[in-house]
Parts: structure tokens; sequence; C-alpha cells
């Protein structure tokens, strides 16, 4: 029997969100908030401070109760925070193979380490890490689970701009590699241009623009646009 070929592959769907409404007491923080991300698909969210879009990535963590709507995810996200949140009395490749489980936890813990160039470190103890290695470390814990959901809330503010460089380059590797869907919750602007495929700007309790990022792009003129939408504005000078 000839079986025809699909046309096209559907997208896998790393997360679905439809009419979500997250309140503390009376007040809506986000009101009715429809989303799809797919496997391989990095998602940046900005907007202005205290808009909501923390809110919206622990929702979608599963770490807040919701009001209304639904959250539907294959599996159980791993999320990165602006710190690190590394055990500090385990050792490197015992933070990462955290809740693997016997048997062959220390090598896929040790293949992760290795992934984020840590892989000569197994046996070091957290407080020996800059901020940036800590960073490839919680990388490692979160990838190790083969996530198909990864949520970033911010990890890379508190590094140096070279380390971010760096990182930036490394989570795109990864992500290219192992093809999670990603949010990415940042106030940099540049950052979610330089790693989005798609930015969602959030305001108002939702999101207001949802912009396909192609490439190549003219990076200014969409520096320009969301800096508009932020209602930032840029300086003519
Ligand atoms: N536990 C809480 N109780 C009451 N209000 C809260 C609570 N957590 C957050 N909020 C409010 O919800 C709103 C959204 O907060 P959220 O942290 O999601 O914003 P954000 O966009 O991530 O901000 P930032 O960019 O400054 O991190 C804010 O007005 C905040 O004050």
């Amino acid at each position: 029997m000839n079986v025809a070929p699909r046309a096209s592959a559907p997208l896998e769907t790393a997360a679905v969100v439809a009419g979500l409404v997250r309140a503390y007491g009376e007040r809506r923080v986000l009101d009715h908030v429809d989303l799809h991300i797919a496997r391989g698909e990095f998602v940046a969210l900005i907007g202005r401070s205290g808009c909501g879009k923390t809110t919206l990535l622990r929702a979608l963590a599963g770490l807040d109760s919701i009001q209304g709507g639904r959250i539907e995810a294959p599996r159980t996200p791993a999320v990165i925070f602006q710190e690190h949140r590394l055990l500090p009395w385990k050792s490197l490749w015992q933070n990462v193979a955290l809740g693997l489980g016997e048997p062959g936890a220390r090598d896929r813990a040790s293949a992760a380490l290795e992934e984020v160039g840590l892989g000569d470190r197994l046996d070091d103890w957290p407080r020996t890490l800059s901020g940036g290695q800590a960073q490839r470390v919680a990388l490692a814990r979160a990838l190790v689970r083969e996530p198909t959901l990864l949520l970033l809330d911010e990890p890379f503010a508190a590094l140096d701009a070279l380390t971010r460089i760096q990182m930036h380059r490394l989570i795109k590797r990864l992500v290219a590699k192992h093809r999670p869907g990603v949010l990415l919750v940042t106030h940099d602007v540049d950052e979610a241009i330089n790693l989005a495929d798609r930015i969602l700007i959030m305001r108002g309790g939702g999101l207001a623009r949802d912009l396909a990022v192609t490439r190549p792009i003219d990076a200014a003129d969409l520096r320009a646009e969301l800096l508009s939408e932020l209602g930032v504005g840029v300086e003519t000078d």
C-alpha cells in the first residue's frame, strides 16, 4: 500500500495556554492569556516592570495556582532563574543528577556537564564556581531531563557582558540540539532580538504583540519598534 507523505509535519507542541487568568485578590495580573509554543521554538517575553512576565512563567512552571483557563505541557517544564539555585552541599554532578535516579545518573550528569564545558569539574562544589559557570550547571541540570519546555526567568541578567555573550551562544547551540520549546523572560531588548524566533510584548494583562523574528533581521529597526512598543522611544540626537 502506498502512503502519501504528509505535506508538512505538524509542529510538536511544547506548551499551550488558553484563557489563562491569574489574580491576586480582585486584581487580575494575567487576564485571558493565550499562547502556543512549539518544540524547538525560542520565544522571548518582554514588557515593562510589573506587567506580569514572571507571573506567566511561574504559572507555566506549575509553581502557582491559576484562577481560570488551562495550561498544557507534555512533560514537567525545566526552569532556570536569575540565581543558579544549586545546592551548596552537593557536588556539581550530584546537583545535575538530582532526582534522576540510578542507574546511570552520574554518567548522564557527566555528559550534561560536558555539554556546558564543565566536564572536568564533576566533583567540585558550587561555591568554587563563577556566576557564569554556576548558570552553566543550572543549564546542564535543566537539560539533562530532556524537557519539552524550558522556562528561563532572566537567567543572564546578573552576568557581565562578555559572559552573557558566551551564554547566549551556548544556549542557542543547546536549544538547537535538544529542541525544547523555550520561553525567556527578559528586560533586555537586544537579548530578545539575538535569541528569539518570536518576541511577545506583554501589556495590560495580556500579550499585546507577537512579533516573528525572521533572519537576517534589521536589528536596528526591530529594536526601535520594540522600544516604541514598550513606551521607551528612541533618542534622536
Ligand atoms: N505574591 C503576590 N501578591 C500580590 N501581588 C503580586 C504577587 N506577586 C506579584 N504580584 C504583582 O503582580 C504583578 C506582576 O508581577 P510580576 O513579577 O509577574 O511582573 P514582571 O513583569 O515579572 O516584573 P519585573 O519585570 O519587574 O520582574 C505586579 O504588579 C506585582 O506587584
